[in-house]
């Protein structure tokens, strides 16, 4: 009895319960198809990761993972029909684009008398189960955490071990050509670190930081100037490790730390379920009424933007903070509130621009936890801070980086500056210095402007 496992974001070996299931019933051909329609608007980074996680995913299969090119609704009916497959195992994926891939791929496979079988997905508790008294989604996020931790979830499944993969090499493609990982990568830019992939640097990275952090992961978090957080959403991204590996360790550490890394894993889940209930929102503000404000359009803003997202404002936390993304594919989550809020509510541009910009480069750019942040900023999402409140940029800085080392470290114009100053060059005695560029706004003035736009937007 054969079956096929599709990998999509579960490329792991361990604690994945449709490989359980799917080793259990016969002979496993392990996929992963190589999909255009996600890899087109997936930038360099996030290839260049997905490729090298993909490389030590066949590494521990021993060299037997197939990955074909093409549209899943093609590829996957007819290695089925090769291997005489008699089901195909998935992990179920819950984004817009999944759910209507996978209703073709299924459609497909009743054509052809095989059958579908969905276990577990890239989430703790998968989205649309955690649900009112009522039956109706959450939108608040204190009360879905609290249903979210009552309802728990399953321990991590027992899998990977005595599986009997296919060789690839025995299966006929119908004329298609197997992939190497390395076919999926695209050129990165000079000087990005991408960071080590797959489950086992995933669950080294993990244990460093469960044994070194974890507990003061609470008060470190907001310090974009320490090493205070995980970096495990790269990880959690492809699913080199799952949430729920994460929160069986937790569930061992009493600290306030621990309690405060279990609630951003239950963010992760709300924002899915968000996205769930409404797909619509990956484009379009919750609250329609933020897409019809006032935004700024035309040349200046167009000039706004290229200077945001080149990290050359003149404001230096909002620099480092779009220079640190441009260098490494990631930025802290403080800052990435805060170059949010300035694209927003300094420059007048709709999130969704931001958001775009961020996807292309972010490592662990993921739709739900990508659309839902950039909507919490903006004031239009299901749970947002309120749009009238507004970050400065300056403030936020001196607050979270109240060293001055985050900036220096990625703003290479102000690493003479000495101590917090350097959230302020344009007070130093000397001047601004060389290379570094004039504040393109000025704070005070377009806080009030979008305030304005905020009450005279049409309702
Ligand atoms: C504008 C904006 C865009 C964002 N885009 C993404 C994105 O594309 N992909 C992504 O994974 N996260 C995104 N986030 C959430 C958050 O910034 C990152 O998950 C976090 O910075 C990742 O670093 P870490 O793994 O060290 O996090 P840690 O602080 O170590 O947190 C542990 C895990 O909890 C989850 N988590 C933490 N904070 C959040 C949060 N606010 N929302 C959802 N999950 C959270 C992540 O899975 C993270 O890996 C975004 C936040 C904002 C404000």
């Amino acid at each position: 009895m054969t079956r096929v496992l599709w990998f999509r974001r579960d490329l792991r070996l361990g604690d994945h319960p449709a490989l359980a299931e799917a080793s259990a019933a016969g002979d496993v051909l392990g996929v992963f198809v190589a999909d255009d329609a996600l890899l087109k608007p997936s930038g360099a980074p996030r290839r260049a990761f997905l490729a090298r996680t993909l490389e030590a995913l066949d590494d521990t299969m021993g060299g037997r993972l197939l990955i074909v090119h093409g549209r899943p609704e093609s590829v996957i009916p007819r290695l089925v029909r090769s291997v005489e497959a008699e089901a195909v195992h998935v992990s179920e994926d819950f984004g817009p684009y999944g759910r209507r891939r996978d209703g073709l791929v299924q459609e497909a496979l009743e054509k052809a008398g095989c059958d579908w079988h969905a276990t577990g997905s890239a989430y703790a508790i998968s989205p649309g189960r955690v649900r009112k008294p009522d039956g109706t989604p959450y939108a608040v996020f204190t009360p879905f955490h609290r249903a979210w931790s009552e309802h728990g979830w399953r321990a991590p499944a027992k899998s990977g071990t005595g599986v009997h993969w296919i060789d690839p090499e025995s299966v006929d493609l119908g004329g298609g050509k197997r992939w190497a990982a390395s076919d999926l990568a695209v050129a990165v830019d000079d000087g990005l670190t991408v960071p080590d992939a797959g489950e086992k640097a995933a669950l080294a990275a993990w244990k460093d930081f469960r044994e070194a952090a974890v507990a003061d992961y609470d008060t470190e978090r907001d310090r974009p100037d320490h090493p205070g957080t995980s970096h495990m959403s790269v990880h959690l991204k492809w699913g080199a490790i799952h949430p729920r590996t994460l929160l069986a360790d937790l569930s061992r550490h009493r600290s306030a730390g621990a309690a405060s890394y279990r609630r951003e894993l239950g963010f992760r889940d709300f924002y899915a379920d968000i996205l769930f209930h409404k797909p619509e929102s990956l484009t379009k503000s919750v609250d329609p009424a933020v897409d019809r404000m006032r935004w700024d359009t035309g040349k200046g803003a167009e000039e706004h933007l290229e200077a945001w997202k080149a990290g050359r404002t003149g404001f230096p936390y909002i620099d480092a903070g779009m220079r640190q993304l441009l260098a490494e594919g990631w930025m802290h989550n403080r800052v990435r509130m805060g170059v949010a809020s300035f694209l927003i509510k300094d420059l007048h541009i709709p999130w969704q621009l931001g958001a775009r910009h961020f996807m292309e480069h972010l490592i662990d750019g993921d739709a739900a936890s990508n659309t839902h942040g950039w909507q919490w900023v903006a004031g239009s999402g299901a749970q947002a801070a309120p749009f009238y409140r507004i970050f400065n940029p300056v403030g936020q800085g001196e607050k979270h980086d109240p060293t001055g080392e985050y900036v220096r470290q990625y703003v290479p114009e102000l690493r003479e500056v000495k101590g917090k100053a350097v959230h302020r060059p344009w007070d130093l005695p000397d001047g601004l210095p060389s290379g570094y560029p004039d504040r393109i706004v000025e704070h005070d003035v377009e806080r009030k402007h979008a305030l304005s736009d905020w009450e005279q937007r049409p309702r």
